[in-house]
């Protein structure tokens, strides 16, 4: 009997045009775990307003980011899948690992169905987030049992919930940020920038916040012999209900007038470079720090396919699998 894994991140347009975009974000944007405003208020907002105006300004935007083999989102992830697939094969631990986007390509569907096809009757399911938000890793929960709802013949399934302390996730970005400092010099400030989400997605339970704050403290202990002072900061706010703060656009406007003009900013909620990361803080939130008076803005690179980064992701897998009993054992 054979073992599969997938890999699941958020998703990411086929291509930075206007229609892969807009079917990207239609997917994206109908999930109600994302957008928890009743469907009657929110589909013609969608419709009406956000499906015809935000694609034509993402273009430029994506396009800015774009790789020669696609979305930054969906390289680094195939790279991560090979390599973890490599290194559980280098391991002789026995399994199949896919990469799956929760909306757009590669599809959990068709994820599931190549698992299936190569016979596995036992699936984990990784999604690469290591901190928990209804929104992100529970939607791929509800989604993986959606999928099988009209099946016969289900796999055994397990869940990752999230890896936020999970030593190789944090010791690599802390030895990350290490060597950026040796090689650059050191900044006066490190901002780390989490994924935002709505004030009430918290307030009803969502352990998100507390899992930033604790991914934080756990860099700061790492990090500390550094000397570098170090702030938390939420980014990409969508829509007009409250975020959680503060800002990191407002933070980094903020700093000139406290006489922090040199910062490098870290966004330790994203396992993958992507529009977020490369275009939302590397040139957006650059620019405005700039303008603000700031004189030197880095931005620190996500673990993307870093080796030591690959090995943690196959250590993750291989103790998720432990104890799974074969059949016949
Ligand atoms: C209600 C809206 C959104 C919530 C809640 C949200 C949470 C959330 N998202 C990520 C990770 C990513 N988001 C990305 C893009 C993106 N996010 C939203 C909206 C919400 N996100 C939108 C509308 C978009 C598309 C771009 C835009 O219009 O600004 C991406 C990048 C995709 C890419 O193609 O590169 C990622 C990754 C997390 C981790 C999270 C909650 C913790
Ligand atoms: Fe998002
Ligand atoms: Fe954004």
């Amino acid at each position: 009997m054979n073992t599969g894994v997938v890999l699941i991140n958020l998703g990411t347009p086929a291509s930075p045009d206007a229609g892969a975009i807009r079917a990207y974000l239609s997917e994206f944007l109908s999930d109600p775990r994302v957008v928890e405003i009743p469907p009657a208020l929110w589909k013609p907002i969608l419709n009406l307003a956000v499906l015809p105006l935000r694609p034509s300004k993402l273009v430029p935007k994506y396009r800015q980011i774009w790789m020669e083999e696609g979305s930054p989102l969906l390289v680094y992830g195939r790279r991560l899948a090979q390599g973890v697939q490599a290194q559980l094969d280098h391991e002789q631990v026995p399994a199949t690992v896919v990469l799956a986007m929760r909306y757009g390509e590669p599809s959990m569907q068709q994820a599931f169905a190549q698992l299936r096809d190569a016979g596995c009757e036992r699936i984990l399911v990784v999604p690469l987030y290591p901190q928990f938000a209804a929104s992100t890793t529970a939607t791929i929960f509800e989604r993986t049992l959606a999928l099988h709802r009209e099946a016969r013949d289900v796999p055994e399934l397990r869940f990752v919930k999230r890896f936020h302390q999970l030593p190789g996730y944090l010791d690599t970005l802390a030895q990350n940020v290490r060597e950026y400092w040796r090689e650059h010099g050191k900044p006066q400030q490190l901002l780390l920038s989490f994924h935002g989400l709505p004030k009430r997605s918290v307030e009803l339970g969502d352990p998100y916040l507390k899992d930033c704050t604790a991914t934080a403290e756990a860099l700061q202990l790492r990090l500390a012999a550094e000397e570098v002072s170090i702030d938390i900061a939420f980014q990409s706010r969508f829509g007009r209900a409250e975020w959680l703060g503060p800002a990191t656009l407002s933070v980094l406007q903020a700093y000139p007038g406290d006489n922090i003009r040199h910062v490098d900013v870290l966004c330790p909620g994203f396992v993958a470079d992507c529009l977020e990361t490369l275009e939302e803080i590397s040139i957006e939130c650059a620019r405005a720090f700039s303008q603000a008076g700031g004189e030197q803005f880095r931005y620190i690179p996500c673990l993307n396919d870093h080796p030591d980064w690959i090995r943690a992701m196959a250590g993750l897998v291989r103790q998720h699998l432990a104890g799974w009993p074969q059949p016949d054992a």
